[in-house]
């Protein structure tokens, strides 16, 4: 078997909150949200992270994004800690990992156009070059009209927005999006739709992908890796189908049952 060379990765990260004091004279309480955690993605490669609600996953991708600095371990950048990395490495990591969030209608200011919003991260990351033919390409890699750009995020249905939310990603060439909960705010007849866009594009471009998500079955979908997340530790990592069919940490089946409990409520009231 080959030796994977991850892209993105983190090592042994280990991040702890301090807590207010409980008494005037007592030391300051901490809580450790995650740890020891080793997680990492490869070029061409989409990585699932799942975990209930508190489990440590949005610091996680905070720390994975650069957005947080760890308490200790190591985030690494093509082999190179970003925290240690000179100012060119950093501002080439910031290019190269982008973010696709939850809900476009929120990500999204409703007064831009469209063609404003998605050269945002051009300025705001100062890159040069011929913007409008990086407008144009984006559009067509995610399968939106070039009249597109003229137009206000209200006139577009919510598969069509989350589209220019990944345009807007892609605009800085990334090679790592982080996407966390992309589908969740979209009708379920489009969730699909948006799925194999991210899948496509992964193919297409190498692009490492981390997915994160509560609906198992879109990770499993999506992702040929999964890596469940409990109580800020990483307790399994597997193939997804294989992972969810036969969890083995006692973490993962309580999260495979309740999507079973969910699933038989509903059938249930559909009788
Ligand atoms: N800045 C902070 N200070 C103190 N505690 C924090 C801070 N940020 C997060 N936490 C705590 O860390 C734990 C993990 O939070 P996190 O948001 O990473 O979980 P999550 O898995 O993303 O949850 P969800 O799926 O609900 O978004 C939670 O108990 C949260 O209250």
């Amino acid at each position: 078997m080959s030796e994977r060379r991850p892209l993105l990765a983190m090592q042994q990260v280990t991040q702890a909150y301090s807590l207010p004091r409980t008494a005037l004279f007592s030391p300051p309480g901490s809580f450790t949200v995650l740890d020891s955690i080793d997680f990492d993605v490869c070029a061409g490669e989409a990585v699932g992270l799942v975990g209930e609600s508190g489990a440590g996953k949005t610091t996680l991708t905070r720390i994975l994004t650069g957005m947080e600095r760890p308490q200790s371990g190591h985030v690494l950048f093509d082999g190179t800690d970003i925290w240690s990395a000179d100012q060119a490495q950093r501002a080439s990591f910031r290019r190269a990992v982008q973010m696709v969030l939850q809900n476009p209608r929120s990500s999204l200011d409703p007064r831009m156009r469209v063609g404003t919003a998605l050269l945002e991260p051009m300025r705001s990351l100062r890159i040069e070059g011929d913007h409008v033919k990086r407008l144009h390409e984006v559009l067509d890699q995610v399968g939106l009209d070039r009249s597109a750009l003229e137009r206000f995020p209200h006139e577009f249905s919510g598969g069509q927005l989350q589209r220019i939310a990944i345009a807007r990603a892609l605009m800085p060439n990334p090679r790592v999006l982080v996407a966390d909960e992309p589908v969740s705010a979209l009708d379920v007849s489009i969730q699909a739709q948006v799925l194999n866009l991210l899948k496509d594009l992964v193919r297409d471009l190498n692009l490492g992908l981390v997915f994160i998500a509560h609906d198992l079955s879109v990770v499993a979908y999506t992702t040929s890796r999964v890596s469940v997340i409990a109580s800020g530790r990483i307790v399994e990592v597997g193939q997804p189908v294989e992972l969810f069919t036969r969890p083995t940490a006692p973490q993962t089946k309580n999260l495979v049952d309740a999507v079973l409990t969910v699933e038989s409520g509903l059938s249930g009231t559909a009788l």
